[in-house]
C-alpha cells in the first residue's frame, strides 16, 4: 500500500485564493487595504527568496507590501528602531521579521519588540500564551498550516495519539499546543527523548520539525498513520555539484507504510506563505472590523 500525498501545494493555492476573496471583500466594507510589512536583515540565499515570494503572494491576494531590506552589518538598535516606526504605521496591519538572524542581533528582543496584535509570525510571547491558554491570538504559520492539513486529511482530530519531534518555539510547541487545542494526546519527543522510535511508532499523527535529513524511517511508523514532514533541508544530489530538497522524513520508505503523508516539497512549506496572507487579514479585520 502507497500513502496517500498530501498536497500542499494545491490546499495553500485554494487558501491563498479564498484569502485574496476575503481581502476584496474588507476592503469594499472598510476602505482599508491589509498591509503586510516583512524585514529583511542580511543576505541569507534562502531568506531573500521566501521574502520574495511573501511580497509576490501578500501583492497577489489585494495587500499591500513593504519590504525592508537591511544590511548584515545593521546593528540591533536599528532594527528596533524600524520595528518601532512599523508598530505605529497605521497603513501597517502585519509585522514580519525574517529569521534567521545575523549572530550580533538578539532574536527574542526583536520578537518581543513587534506590537502583537501586528504580530502576524505569532512568535511574540503574548501570542504563545494565548495559543497556551486558548485565547485568540496570531497563531504561527507552519504549524497552523499543517493542522489546517491534518484536518483535510483525518477530519475531527478528537482522541488520536499525536507525537510532535521537535521543540521549538516557532513550531513545536506551538504545534502541540493546536493538536491539545483539538483534544489529540499529544507528545513532544526531542533530541534527548529516550527510544524515539517506539515513541513515535505510538503515534496516529506524526509531526516532524527536526531539521535532520530523513531521520524518519519507515519502521518508526504505526501502520496507517498520517505523517507531516516540516523539514526543508539541502542535501547533496546524485548529480556532482547539485543539491536537492528533502524533508525530515524519509519519504520513499515511510510512504509504504504511513496512511498519508506530506511530501517535500509541496506539502508543509506552501502553506507558511498562505498562513500569514490569512494572518496579515485576521490582524486587519481585528483593528478595522
Ligand atoms: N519570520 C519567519 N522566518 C522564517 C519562517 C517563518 O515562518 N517566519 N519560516 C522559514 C522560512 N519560510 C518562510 O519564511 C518558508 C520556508 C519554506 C517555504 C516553501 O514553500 N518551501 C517549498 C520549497 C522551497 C524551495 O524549493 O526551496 C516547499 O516546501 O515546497 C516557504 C516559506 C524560516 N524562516
Amino acid at each position: 500500500m502507497s500513502a496517500r500525498v498530501i498536497d500542499g501545494k494545491s490546499f495553500a493555492a485554494g487558501l491563498r485564493a479564498r484569502v485574496a476573496t476575503e481581502v476584496a471583500a474588507f476592503k469594499a466594507a472598510t476602505g482599508v487595504t491589509p498591509g503586510l510589512a516583512v524585514v529583511l536583515v542580511g543576505e541569507d540565499p534562502a531568506s531573500q527568496v521566501y521574502v520574495r515570494n511573501k511580497g509576490r503572494e501578500t501583492l497577489a491576494a489585494g495587500m499591500a507590501s513593504f519590504e525592508h531590506r537591511m544590511a548584515a552589518t545593521t546593528s540591533q538598535e536599528q532594527l528596533l528602531a524600524l520595528i518601532a516606526s512599523l508598530n505605529t504605521d497605521d497603513t501597517v496591519h502585519g509585522i514580519l521579521v525574517q529569521l534567521p538572524l545575523p549572530k550580533h542581533i538578539d532574536e527574542a528582543a526583536v520578537l518581543a519588540a513587534i506590537d502583537p496584535a501586528k504580530d502576524v509570525d505569532g512568535f511574540h510571547v503574548v501570542n504563545a500564551g494565548l495559543l497556551a491558554t486558548g485565547g485568540q491570538g496570531l497563531v504561527p504559520c507552519t504549524p497552523l498550516g499543517c493542522l489546517m492539513l491534518l484536518e483535510d486529511t483525518l477530519g475531527d482530530l478528537s482522541g488520536l495519539e499525536a507525537v510532535v519531534i521537535g521543540r521549538s518555539n516557532i513550531v513545536g510547541k506551538p504545534m502541540a499546543q493546536l493538536l491539545l487545542g483539538k483534544s489529540c494526546t499529544v507528545t513532544i519527543a526531542h533530541s534527548r527523548t529516550r527510544d524515539l522510535p517506539s515513541v513515535v511508532r505510538r503515534a496516529d499523527i506524526v509531526v516532524a520539525a527536526v531539521g535532520r535529513p530523513e531521520m524518519v524511517k519507515a519502521d518508526w511508523i504505526k501502520p496507517g498513520a498520517t505523517v507531516i514532514d516540516v523539514g526543508i533541508n539541502r542535501v547533496p544530489a546524485d548529480e556532482p555539484g547539485k543539491t536537492r530538497l528533502v524533508g525530515d522524513v524519509a519519504y520513499g520508505e515511510v510512504s509504504r507504510v504511513a496512511g498519508a503523508v506530506t511530501p517535500v516539497p509541496g506539502g508543509v512549506g506552501p502553506m507558511t506563505i498562505a498562513c500569514l496572507l490569512l494572518n496579515t487579514l485576521t490582524a486587519a479585520q481585528a483593528r478595522h472590523g
